[in-house]
C-alpha cells in the first residue's frame, strides 16, 4: 500500500526543473537581477582597466590634466556599481523569499494530501524540517547562488581580459594556474556536497527528536528521563554539528587554498615583471594594473569557491524536495470518478483483504459484511484483530489489497474522494482538536456554519453547558491539541463536530474508552442521539456499549469469526461469550 517513489533526478534535471518551476514565473525580476550582476561585473572590469592609465598618467608621466578626470571617472564607476549592486540585492531577496514561500506551500500541500501510510512511515519532525530548512537552501542556490556566480565568473573573465591586454605572456602564466584553482574547488565541492547531505538528514532527525520528547513530555517526566532525552537530542545535535563543521571546514579551506595558488602565482608575476621592467619592457602602470586585476580575479575566484557549497546544499535540498513532490498517492481518484450520490448509505464489504506495506502477513482476510441504512453494527474482538483497519477502509484512508468496499453498490475507488468523505463522520479514540477556538473546532467540517448551528450541535452533544462556563464561551481557545479541555470535553466537542457535519454514515472508534462514569454517561447519551437514523459502524472494547447494536461482528486475526446479536452470541459460547465473561469478571474485580 505504499506510494510509488520516483526515480532520483540527475543534477541537470534538477537545475532545469528548479528553473522551470520557481524561476520562470519570476523571470523578469530574475533577468533584471542578472543584468544588474552583469553591470556590476562590467563596472568592476572598467575599474580594473582604468588603473593602468591612472597610474601612468598621474604617477609616471605627471599629466596635470588627468588629475580631475581620472579620479572622477573612478568615482562615477564606483557609484554606478553600487547602484547596480543595490538593485541586484533587492531583487535577489524578493525573488528568493518568493521561492521559499512557493516551495513551502507546495510541499505542505503535497503532505496534507499524501497517503496515510506514507505520513505514518516518517515522523512529523522530518516533514517540518523539510518544509522549513530545505526551502531556504533551494532559495540560496537558485537566486543568490546563480546570480553571484555569474557575476564573479564575469569579473574573473573581465580581469583576465585586462591582464591579457596588458601582458600576454604574464597572463598565460596566470591562466596556467587556473586549472589548479579549479581542481581545488572541485575537490572541496565534493566534500561540501557530502556534508550538506549529512547535515540535512541530521536536521530532520533533530526536529524529530525534539518533537517526540515534547509530545511525550508526561512520560518523560514521570519516568525521570529528562537527562536521557537531553542526551539523545545532544547526540543528534553533535552528529549534525560534525557534518556542519565538515562542510564549513571544506568551505573555509577552499577559499584560502585558492588564495594560496593565486599568491604563489603573484610571486611568479613579481619575478617575471621585475625582469621585464629591468629591461625596460614594462611600465609601472602596467604592472600595478596587472596586480590589481590579479587581486580582483582572485577575490572573485574565492567567492566562486564559496558558492560551490551553496550549490551543493541547494542541489541536495532540491533532490529531496522533488522526491517528496513526485510521490503519487496510491489512494487517488480514478479518471472520470463520479460523485457518490446521497442515497441509502448501505455499506458492503466483499471479500476484503488488506496488508500494510508491500509484504508481510495480511491484516484482513475475506472480510464480508453489510450494514444497511440506519443500522448500527458493532465490531468487537481482541486487540490488534483489525477493527480499526476495517474502519479505515470506509473513508479510503487505505484501499483494500483485494476485494471491494461498496456504498450503495458503488465501488469506493470509482467515486470522488470529497463526495465520499462528505458522507462520513468519524469520531476516534482520541479526538483531535486544533489549537483554535471551540467554535472553529466544532465548525471544522462546515466553516460557514452560523453560531446558532454550532450551538445546536453542541447542545445535542451535551457540550453547550460546559462551553458556556469557559472564560470566553465558544471563543475560548482549546490549546495545543485541545490540551485545555478534559478527555470527556474533547470527546463531546468531537461529537458536536459530527452533529454539525450531519453525515449519513457514522464511524465510531472506541469513543468512550477513556472516560469516567459521569462523562461516559453524558457522552453515551450524546452518541445515542448522534447515531439515530444514521448508518453506524462502532468499535468498542467494552461489550456493555454494544448491546444495543443490530448486529455484532467479532473480529479476530483479521477475520470475522462470529456474527449475531448479543444474546445469540452469548448462547454460541464462542470468543464473544469468553470476552463478555472476562469483562464481567473484571467489572466484579473492579467493584
Ligand atoms: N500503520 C500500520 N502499519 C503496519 N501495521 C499496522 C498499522 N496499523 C495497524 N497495524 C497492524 O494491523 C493489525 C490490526 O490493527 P488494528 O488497529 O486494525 O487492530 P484493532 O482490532 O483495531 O486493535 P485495537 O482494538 O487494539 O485498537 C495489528 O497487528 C497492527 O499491528
Amino acid at each position: 500500500m505504499s506510494e510509488r517513489d520516483p526515480p532520483e533526478l540527475s543534477a541537470r534535471d534538477l537545475i532545469v526543473r528548479v528553473a522551470r518551476v520557481y524561476m520562470k514565473p519570476r523571470w523578469k525580476g530574475w533577468v533584471t537581477a542578472l543584468l544588474a550582476a552583469i553591470a556590476v561585473a562590467y563596472l568592476t572590469t572598467k575599474l580594473v582597466q582604468i588603473i593602468e592609465p591612472a597610474t601612468n598618467d598621474l604617477m609616471v608621466f605627471h599629466k596635470p590634466g588627468q588629475l580631475i578626470i581620472l579620479p572622477l571617472t573612478i568615482a562615477l564607476y564606483a557609484v554606478a556599481r553600487t547602484v547596480a549592486q543595490f538593485i541586484q540585492a533587492t531583487l535577489v531577496n524578493r525573488i528568493g523569499n518568493g521561492v521559499v514561500g512557493d516551495v513551502q506551500v507546495q510541499l505542505f500541500g503535497k503532505l496534507v494530501r499524501a497517503d496515510l501510510s506514507r505520513l505514518r512511515s516518517q515522523h512529523s519532525g522530518a516533514y517540518v524540517s523539510s518544509v522549513l530548512y530545505d526551502a531556504g537552501l533551494i532559495r540560496e542556490a537558485a537566486t543568490a547562488g546563480v546570480i553571484n556566480y555569474t557575476q564573479n565568473l564575469l569579473i574573473v573573465l573581465g580581469a583576465i581580459t585586462v591582464m591579457i591586454s596588458n601582458d600576454l605572456v604574464l597572463s598565460l602564466v596566470m591562466v596556467a594556474g587556473l586549472p589548479a584553482a579549479g581542481w581545488i574547488m572541485r575537490r572541496f565541492s565534493k566534500r561540501t556536497t557530502k556534508a550538506a547531505r549529512g547535515a540535512m538528514v541530521e536536521t530532520s532527525a533533530l526536529s524529530t527528536a525534539i518533537m517526540e520528547s515534547l509530545d511525550g513530555v508526561r512520560v518523560v517526566k514521570i519516568e525521570n528521563r529528562e537527562d536521557y532525552e537531553e542526551a539523545r537530542v545532544a547526540e543528534v545535535v553533535h552528529r549534525r554539528q560534525e557534518h556542519l563543521i565538515k562542510g564549513a571546514n571544506a568551505r573555509s579551506r577552499a577559499a584560502p587554498a585558492t588564495e594560496l595558488v593565486m599568491t604563489l602565482l603573484t610571486a611568479v608575476v613579481f619575478a617575471y615583471a621585475g625582469w621585464r621592467s629591468l629591461n625596460g619592457h614594462m611600465t609601472v602602470g602596467a604592472f600595478v594594473a596587472f596586480m590589481f586585476a590579479l587581486g580582483t580575479a582572485s577575490q572573485s575566484l574565492r567567492q566562486l569557491a564559496n558558492l560551490q557549497t551553496v550549490f551543493a546544499e541547494g542541489m541536495s535540498a532540491a533532490r529531496r524536495l522533488f522526491a517528496a513532490l513526485d510521490v503519487e498517492p496510491e489512494v487517488r481518484e480514478r479518471p472520470g470518478a463520479a460523485p457518490l450520490p446521497v442515497g441509502q448509505t448501505t455499506i458492503r464489504f466483499e471479500d476484503v483483504g488488506f496488508t500494510y506495506g508491500a509484504e508481510g502477513p495480511p491484516t484482513l482476510s475475506d472480510v464480508a459484511f453489510e450494514v444497511r441504512r440506519g443500522e448500527t453494527v458493532a465490531l468487537v474482538g481482541p486487540s490488534g484483530g483489525g477493527k480499526t483497519t476495517i474502519l479505515n477502509l470506509i473513508p479510503r484512508f487505505y484501499d483494500p489489497s483485494c476485494g471491494r468496499v461498496l456504498i450503495d453498490g458503488h465501488d469506493l475507488r470509482d467515486v470522488t474522494l470529497p463526495s465520499l468523505r462528505r458522507q462520513i463522520a468519524l469520531v476516534t479514540q482520541e479526538p483531535f482538536l486544533f489549537d483554535d477556538t471551540i467554535r472553529a473546532n466544532i465548525a471544522y467540517a462546515r466553516p460557514d456554519a452560523s453560531l446558532a448551528e454550532v450551538e445546536q450541535a453542541a447542545r445535542a452533544a451535551a457540550a453547550h453547558d460546559f462551553i458556556l462556563n469557559l472564560p470566553n464561551g465558544y471563543d475560548t481557545g482549546v490549546g495545543e491539541a485541545g490540551a485545555r479541555l478534559s478527555g470527556g470535553q474533547r470527546q463531546r466537542i468531537a461529537i458536536a463536530r459530527a452533529f454539525l457535519k450531519d453525515a449519513p454514515i457514522l464511524l465510531l472508534d472506541e469513543a468512550t474508552s477513556a472516560l469516567d462514569t459521569e462523562s461516559e454517561a453524558q457522552v453515551q447519551a450524546a452518541l445515542k442521539r448522534l447515531m439515530a437514523g444514521r448508518t453506524t459502524i462502532l468499535i468498542a472494547h467494552r461489550l456493555s456499549t454494544v448491546r444495543g447494536a443490530d448486529r455484532i461482528y467479532v473480529i479476530d486475526q483479521g477475520r470475522i469469526v462470529e456474527t449475531g446479536d448479543h444474546d445469540s452470541l452469548m448462547r454460541e459460547r464462542g470468543l464473544y461469550a469468553r470476552l463478555a465473561r472476562s469483562q464481567d469478571l473484571e467489572a466484579e474485580t473492579a467493584a
